[in-house]
């Protein structure tokens, strides 16, 4: 029978603190004075643009990378000047980092060897590591003998064998195909709440850290841009730059004001129908009468068709997204004349 994941890796999640935390290189600012707590036991994913300070922020978490100014506290405590192996957290690299020429079983047992625990006593934690992410049946195989969602699995073991409180993982599924990325995407889900520790994902991807976030904290430039559960970012992104970089948004301008309206909120009626318009708070961030646009494209996505719709008036484009039991070709097909329009409660409002 298959232990569960909390007998066989005993721990506590821990808080992971960051104060003020900045990372220099050379000139380059990559990380500027960030703050950012981390409930134990939360999955938090660390998303943005590539080069934005996603990594360096979680090398500076595991120690990996120094701190150039401010506090990392883990559990209360400040690790900002400890050594990796001290701070209770580990990580799991994009490559892996395997062994070639060690078995499965041997990888996951390799640092229990390094501090000279007996064989059988290192086989016998590795084989209950292995079992824990399904992995039994490989463990005599060599890393390129195993899929690439295999050596996902081993090197997660791996991680695990020193019972971290936080396990850090730097673009985890990026190696994956696509199908592969999203079965071990909800394998990881899963493996978060039954060890009930705390990770921290780094991931470019909005939909990945949708799918697996308790905490999205999204980054731009070494800065913070918001934090909170998908759901509170996804409605009520801050900026503008949190509206583009997660999608299915488009961001409008009215009187020098900036505001949000999701693509699946727009409301769309067929050229000459009047929209019957919710009761607008007078903030301008309703269209009263519509926009008056041609459909550019209309893309069909499954269970729905994304369209781009074009504004006679020259402003920019708008994405739509219709359910497909709602989208009608013969009125809304490619070059179709359309009115569009939002309810005031369904624009959001954006920082300067
Ligand atoms: N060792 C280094 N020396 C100099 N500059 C570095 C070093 N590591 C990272 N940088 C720079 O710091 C900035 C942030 O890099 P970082 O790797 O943290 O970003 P990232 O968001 O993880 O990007 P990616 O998704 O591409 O990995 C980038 O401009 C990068 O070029």
């Amino acid at each position: 029978m298959v232990q569960p994941a909390s007998t066989v890796v005993k721990t506590s999640a821990a808080d992971i603190e960051l104060v003020h935390v900045s990372k220099q290189y050379g000139d380059a600012l990559a990380v500027d004075a960030i703050d950012l707590r981390i409930p134990g036991g939360a999955y938090c994913c660390l998303l943005g643009p590539s080069g934005c300070g996603k990594t360096s922020t979680l090398r500076m978490i595991a120690g990996h990378e120094s701190v150039s100014d401010g506090d990392v506290l883990i559990g209360g405590r400040n690790v900002t000047r400890e050594e990796p192996a001290s701070r209770g957290t580990a990580m799991v690299f994009q490559s892996y980092a395997l062994f070639p020429h060690l078995s499965a079983l041997d990888n996951v047992a390799f640092s229990l060897k390094m501090r000279g625990v007996a064989k059988d006593a290192r086989r016998k934690r590795a084989g209950e590591l292995l079992e824990l992410v399904a992995m039994s049946a490989f463990a005599e195989r060599k890393p390129a003998q195993l899929s690439g969602g295999q050596q996902q699995r081993v090197a997660l073991a791996r991680a695990l064998l020193n019972q971290p409180r936080c396990l850090l993982l730097d673009e985890p599924l990026s190696a994956l195909d696509p199908f592969l990325r999203v079965q071990m995407r909800a394998e990881l889900k899963r493996w978060q709440k039954e060890l009930g520790i705390t990770f921290v994902h780094v991931t470019h991807s909005q939909e990945e850290a949708m799918a697996l976030a308790d905490l999205v904290v999204v980054m731009s430039h070494g800065h913070i841009e918001q934090s909170g559960t998908p759901h509170e970012v996804f409605n009520r992104p801050r900026t503008e730059f949190v509206a583009r970089f997660l999608g299915g948004h488009n961001v409008l301008g009215t009187s020098g004001r900036l505001f949000t309206v999701r693509a699946d909120h727009l409301r769309i009626a067929p050229h000459g129908v009047t929209p019957v318009q919710a009761a607008s708070g007078g903030s301008g961030m309703s269209r009263i009468g519509g926009v008056a646009c041609t459909v550019r494209e209309a893309e069909y996505q499954g269970t729905h068709l994304r369209m781009t719709l074009a504004p006679l008036d020259g402003s920019p484009e708008l994405i739509s997204m219709m359910s497909d039991a709602e989208y009608d070709p013969q009125r809304f097909g490619p070059e179709a004349r359309v009115t569009v329009w939002w309810d005031e409660q369904d624009a959001h409002p954006l920082a300067a």
